[in-house]
């Protein structure tokens, strides 16, 4: 958290100058108050209007450096955040697959806005607010001294016990905190699962038993939330009645200094005044600096997510894929327990056609998404014109390899851009893709073409055409290597037949299809058919 403070130490600086004047100002208003009422008192007309006069002025000057301090603090928290929640979501993608996929995307949204809500709420806006408590309380300090060493000295001590609880408090608020983050992750991945499966709900009529489910975790949540809430609770029950003691200690302490006449009214009120401004940050920083503690292994858990990214970097190597890939005696289990392939080689050559196929289960897909770099913790060998994919950089497989999935996911933006993905390519680049794939075959149906919005992962469009516009994805990316994992399995036989034909036809692709159901006409056209056994 630590470079967010220093890449805006500018405007760290601007809101810290603000906030200590704001402070200081706030603070000798006591003093004002005792001149005020001992000039009435002692009947000084004339200094009374100069008072007056000077009191409009030092109100209008508070009400300003109060309100930049305040946009200044604003402005500060959004940029740390706005920074932090860029790196935490880099971090996040810049996952290997193999990591990215032990979490849920639930946890990854529940860390970008639950979590991010906390960091900004109990640890920056905490942390800001506790800089200018202290300074109110130091400017207090000083005025407090100046005017009476023994009232001073009183509320130092109930300051003391004030400063004693949140220490005993905090350990067990930071546990309920992170209690509170890891069910609002929680939350919000049933709340997805359950909304994503709102059509399989519907159509088994089990909406009853989803309302169900939901409430459980509704309750659970509200639950652990009220656990916290109660302990955040008792902390500021005791600051407010610490609060209450104190100022009613400095109240008679100063009637009875009155009484024996060593101070005057004036100071009595300003004593008074003094306390409420000393206790007040007391209190505030009481509920502060818990909160700044129970956000403490939220922020780590962050701060994981941020640095996972650069640290997963594996090998720097450059693919080439100028000859061939070979997968020598491959081996992987997803777990220790369950081998999902034990020894497997094949060898895909340049410009060459390949079809694997085996049972369901068997491991074709686990297979190729090894070879492309999604997952590490292999044995044997996989080798890019003889070189170690541990060696070479995953991230540059994608600009060799085309995997195309059995589940398609689709972005919601119109056709034209699920295909390009922001991406830059010609028109006839991307005219090319879109009939290769047979992604023109349906857009003559659509009112706006290419543009035609696809809808949440791809909801306004069938299986078929979700597919034919993965594939156009892929196609226009020219990458050597394609692979297709039952791509075309949604497609009416024709037009599977049809596409399947034009990309065995392209001498400039090596392609591998993964397939249960090969078309008798196709499956010779392929150099070699690899089948795959179980385990
Ligand atoms: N991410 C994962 N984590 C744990 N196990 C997995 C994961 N993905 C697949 N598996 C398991 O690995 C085994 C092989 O799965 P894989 O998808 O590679 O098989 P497949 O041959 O492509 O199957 P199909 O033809 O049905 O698509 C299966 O038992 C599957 O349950």
């Amino acid at each position: 958290m630590k470079r967010y403070w220093k890449n805006n130490r500018l405007i760290l600086a601007a809101a810290l100058v603000l906030s200590v004047i704001s402070s200081a100002l706030t603070a000798g208003i006591s003093v004002l108050l005792r001149e005020v009422v001992d000039a009435a008192a002692a009947k000084q007309a004339a200094v009374f209007g100069k008072l007056c006069i000077f009191t409009v002025i030092y109100i209008l000057l508070i009400c300003g450096t109060s309100f930049f301090s305040s946009v200044t603090a604003k402005f500060l928290t959004g940029r740390i955040i706005r920074e932090y929640r860029r790196d935490v979501f880099r971090g996040i993608m810049g996952r290997r697959p193999s990591r990215y996929y032990q979490e849920n995307t639930a946890d990854y949204i529940s860390a970008l806005t639950n979590d991010m809500k906390l960091i900004e709420e109990n640890y920056i806006i905490a942390l800001l607010n506790s800089f200018e408590l202290i300074v109110m309380l130091a400017a207090t300090l000083v005025i407090l001294v100046l005017l009476s060493p023994l009232v001073t000295a009183l509320l130092m001590a109930t300051f003391l016990l004030m400063l004693l609880i949140p220490s005993l408090i905090g350990r067990y608020l930071e546990k309920r905190q992170t209690q509170v983050s890891r069910q609002m992750a929680v939350f919000t991945e049933k709340l997805k699962d359950l909304l994503s499966g709102y059509e399989i709900l519907k159509s088994y009529s089990r909406t009853e038993d989803a309302n169900d489910c939901f409430q459980i975790e509704n309750e659970t949540e509200t639950r652990v939330k009220f656990r916290a809430a109660r302990l955040f609770a008792l902390n500021e029950g005791i600051s407010d009645t610490l609060s209450v003691l104190s100022v009613a200690v400095v109240l008679f302490t100063s009637a009875w200094l009155v009484l024996i006449g060593r101070i005057s009214t004036g100071t009595l009120l300003a004593l008074v005044q003094l306390s409420s401004t000393f206790t007040a940050p007391i209190i505030m920083l009481m509920q502060n600096l818990p909160k700044v503690r129970s956000v403490k292994s939220v922020i780590a858990r962050l701060n994981d997510y941020a640095d996972s990214g650069e640290a997963e970097q594996a090998g720097q190597g450059i693919p080439t894929f100028e000859h061939e890939v070979e997968l020598k005696h491959i081996s992987f289990s997803y777990d220790e327990n369950t081998p999902v392939l034990s020894d497997v080689s094949m060898r895909f050559e340049k410009g060459k056609k390949y079809a694997v196929m085996g049972p369901s289960g068997c491991g074709k897909s686990t297979l190729l998404k090894l070879m492309t770099g999604c997952f590490e913790g292999y044995g044997g060998s996989i080798l890019y014109d003889g070189r170690e994919l541990n060696t070479l950089n995953p991230d540059r497989i994608a600009g060799i390899a085309s995997l195309i999935h059995q589940n398609v996911y689709l972005f919601n933006w119109s056709v034209r851009e699920n295909i390009l993905l922001h991406e830059d390519f010609s028109v006839q680049e991307l005219e090319e893709a879109v009939k290769k794939s047979g992604v023109s075959g349906f857009l003559s149906e659509k009112e706006n073409g290419l543009d035609y919005m696809a809808g949440e992962n791809g909801s306004l469009l069938s299986g078929g055409q979700r597919q034919r516009i993965a594939l156009a994805r892929a196609l226009i990316r020219r990458t050597p290597l394609v692979i297709l994992d039952e791509g075309t399995s949604a497609l009416d036989r024709e037009t599977a037949h049809e596409i399947e034909s034009r990309l065995l036809e392209d001498e400039e692709i090596t392609l591998i299809t993964i397939t249960h159901n090969p078309d008798p006409e196709l499956i010779t056209r392929y150099d070699r058919v690899y089948q795959m056994g179980m385990g």
